[in-house]
């Protein structure tokens, strides 16, 4: 017996894009990429626990327990609901990562992603896509990163609604499908995780014009998801979801049309449902968004929040050194310190298999 091993690769993704929260999400040319190798038992070595090494971003604070890192578990979680109770002997996965954690970058979506992907090739289920996006979304319930990263592009997604059963199913806590720890004896903990409704998300995928590029004006400060959740209310004007869903469905066709028009982009761009709320934990956010516009910046098209943040992200024909050196000037005046990258639009993740 040889060897066998494979690549996954996974996308960054930039969710809502102003006014899309929870909707819609952007691949973007940064990513997670995982070599996966399963070597045969041999007399020295019959069966050992999974090795996991790690280089870029997070690599000072990502668990290298497979039992405790998000990318495994969930891999283990699909794997358990495929009645395979156990990770393969000999298992090595070596993770290098361009998407900065916590930063509204789509770090946990792409592990996410990463893990559902792992999970179907190390069990050789042969899962759907759509299946695949169960799986992921019974571990991160908002649909816009996930989906982005696992099939690519500018997509907009929305969840089904379930039946009771299947509502209760999808509400497990976390911790259930997910648990920390492998079980001391594994057969109650491996049989019966809570299983994923089927077809829970769906989605779209709409045009892009080539000619736009994104840049990712990024804080040197993380900010977690559930943090920067936790600022937004629970209910809405009438007035800031009409304002929202305007702009929204004006934004999904105008970003693929060729010429873009900064006029009408830059208007569509902007937000009222998770923004201001979150200026609160990103200061110089406010000042960023209406301060570099399409007329002070020649090539600028739209201007908002990446995700939960805190990176900025400014869509953009040129003009791109400018607008993120003014973003940066406006940071730093707040005491923040920033990188910023240009970066395209990327294709879904990918698996490639090698031959050994
Ligand atoms: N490659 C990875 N491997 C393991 N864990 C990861 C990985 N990437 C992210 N994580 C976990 O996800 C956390 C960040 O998730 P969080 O949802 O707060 O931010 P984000 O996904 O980067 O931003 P956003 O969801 O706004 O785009 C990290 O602190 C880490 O615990
Ligand atoms: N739509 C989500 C994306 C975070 O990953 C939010 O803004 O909270």
């Amino acid at each position: 017996m040889t060897d066998r091993s494979f690549t996954i690769k996974v996308p960054a993704t930039s969710a809502n894009i102003g006014p899309g929260f929870d909707v819609v999400g952007l691949s973007l040319s940064l990513h997670l990429t995982l070599k996966v190798t399963v070597s045969p038992p041999t007399p020295q070595s019959p069966s050992r626990p999974p090795i996991l090494t790690y280089t870029g971003e997070g690599s000072d604070e990502v668990p290298l327990d497979a039992y405790k890192n998000l990318t495994t578990r969930v891999a283990l979680y699909v794997l358990r609901c495929n009645n395979i109770t156990k990770f393969p002997t000999n298992l090595t996965i070596e993770v290098n990562n361009e998407i900065p954690f916590g930063r509204g970058l789509g770090s946990s979506g792409a592990a996410v992603i990463a893990g559902v992907l792992l999970g179907n090739q190390l069990g050789n289920l042969n899962l759907p896509q759509t299946r695949l996006l169960d799986f992921a979304l019974m571990v991160e319930r908002h649909p816009d990163n996930v989906t982005a990263a696992l099939v690519g592009g500018f997509v907009g997604s929305y969840l089904r609604e379930l039946d009771k059963a299947s509502t209760e199913a999808a509400s497990v806590p976390l911790s259930e499908v997910l648990p920390e720890y492998p079980p001391d004896a594994s057969e109650e903990w491996g049989l019966n995780p809570p299983q994923p409704p089927i077809g829970i998300g769906h989605y779209v995928r709409f045009g892009w014009a080539h000619s736009i590029k994104a840049i990712a004006i990024i804080p040197r400060f993380e900010l977690s998801t559930a943090k920067a959740r936790s600022v937004l209310p629970l209910e809405y004007s009438r007035k800031d979801l009409v304002f929202n869903l305007q702009r929204l469905a004006v934004l999904t066709t105008a970003l693929s049309r060729e010429p873009p028009d900064p006029e009408l982009i830059y208007e569509a761009m902007k937000d009222r449902i998770h923004q201001p709320y979150r200026k609160t934990l990103i200061p110089g956010l406010p000042e960023v968004t209406s301060n570099i516009t399409p007329d002070s910046h020649p090539g600028l098209l739209g201007i908002c929040l990446s995700g939960a943040g805190p990176t900025i992200l400014a869509l953009a024909t040129g003009g791109y050194e400018k607008i993120a050196e003014d973003a940066r000037a406006i940071f730093n005046e707040k005491g923040i310190e920033v990188d910023w990258k240009v970066l395209t639009v990327a294709g879904g993740s990918f698996i490639e298999e090698h031959d050994n």
